[in-house]
């Protein structure tokens, strides 16, 4: 008997002469309906589930103490002080929440050409990694390497002549990933897209005795117009000059970001991500598809600002347009999700337990 679909070809072709003992009623063999009639029956047949397992939540730091600062193009999210950070720390911990990642907004004294600060042991990043980890080294911690945050001109490498400096700046970034690593930060997210960088990152990692450390390899990256409001974030969005093209992916490609990734495990990405999320769900399926690795999406700050603002206007269910846009990644086939929704959506799973 051929199957499509589930059900026996043949069956679907058989009309039932019978009919039905309801007057007016359709003569159909299936309803889907039926599967949806109620809460328990549509629990049995769901096919993905999110769970705080799935969350990993960004962070914003920002010099100084006992700071909270709003990111106006975030309504929710704000720039962190160390000691805030630690105390968000331990709600995530509280929340079930594995993983946290960390931005830092650098003052603009400390920008340079170079994006010197980026290697500073003892940079925000760091000392917020090693505070968190004093109290609470259970959670895990995921820094982001790339300059963007410490340069003058906003990007994430190294410019001559108004070019990107390809080889120079992948030299830099292994010693932004060793400091941030001896820090004791657990997972290094390359998200600068030079080619190279994850062995170069590597084989850094390796020869200092870092072994351990993951890396999770910003993969495939779209110059996107969804970063925005995280620009705003890290006070870079002013400074910026042009736009980051000739390094991030052209948002029309889907197949170049399967040779992004493959080359990316190649080269010793423990887990890749992809990256906006929601525009590019068909590339998270693909790439999961294709390579069977831990493959994680960024809801991105433009992302996470729709919902928001559309929802503090009253114009649709934040809470619920949350969790749908938290679902459609699992459903895409995503081990995990980076989102600025993380202590919200685990809040509110927990008051589902
Ligand atoms: N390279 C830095 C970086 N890491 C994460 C994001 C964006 C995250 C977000 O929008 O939430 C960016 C911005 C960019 O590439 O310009
Ligand atoms: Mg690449």
């Amino acid at each position: 008997m051929a199957i499509k679909y589930g059900r026996p070809i043949e069956l679907r072709e058989v009309s039932r002469h019978e009919g039905t003992a309801v007057p007016h009623a359709l003569d159909l063999t299936v309803r889907p309906r039926r599967n949806r009639k109620a809460e328990w029956a549509r629990r049995m047949v769901r096919e993905n589930v999110l769970t705080t397992d799935d969350l990993i939540w960004p962070l914003f730091l920002i010099d100084g103490n006992n700071k909270r600062e709003q990111v106006a193009s975030m309504p929710g999210v704000e720039r962190l002080s160390v000691d805030q950070a630690v105390r968000e720390a331990e709600r995530a911990m509280k929340l079930a929440i594995p993983c946290i990642a960390l931005f830092p907004y650098t003052e603009p004294s400390l920008r340079d050409e170079e994006g010197s600060e980026a290697t500073n042991p003892n940079n925000l990043v760091c000392q917020a990694v090693r505070a968190i980890k004093k109290e609470f080294p259970e959670i895990g911690l995921l820094c982001d390497v790339a300059l963007d945050p410490f340069t003058s001109h906003g990007h994430d490498g190294l410019i001559s002549d108004g070019k990107i400096l390809n080889d120079e700046t992948v030299a830099v970034l292994v010693r932004q990933a060793l400091v941030q690593a001896e820090a004791g930060c657990d997972i290094i997210a390359p998200s600068d897209m030079m080619d190279g960088r994850v062995a170069a990152i590597r084989e850094g990692l390796d020869r200092s005795g870092l072994l351990d450390v993951q890396i999770m390899a910003y993969a495939a990256k779209y110059a996107s117009a969804f970063y925005g409001p995280f620009r705003d974030a890290i006070g870079s969005a002013k400074t910026l000059t042009g736009d980051k093209r000739t390094y991030q992916m052209d948002s029309a490609n889907s197949d170049e970001a399967l040779r992004e990734v493959e080359l990316d495990i190649a080269e010793g990405a423990d887990m890749v991500m992809v990256k906006p999320g929601m525009p590019y769900l068909d590339v998270v399926r693909r790439v999961k598809d294709t390579f069977a690795m831990p493959t994680f999406a960024y809801q991105v700050s433009g992302e996470y600002a729709m919902i928001a603002a559309a929802a503090n206007n009253g114009w649709l269910d934040g809470d619920r347009a949350m969790m749908e846009s938290l679902l459609a990644f699992k459903r895409a086939g995503a081990d995990g999700v980076l989102s600025y929704f993380a202590p919200k959506a685990a809040e509110k799973l927990r008051a589902q337990g």
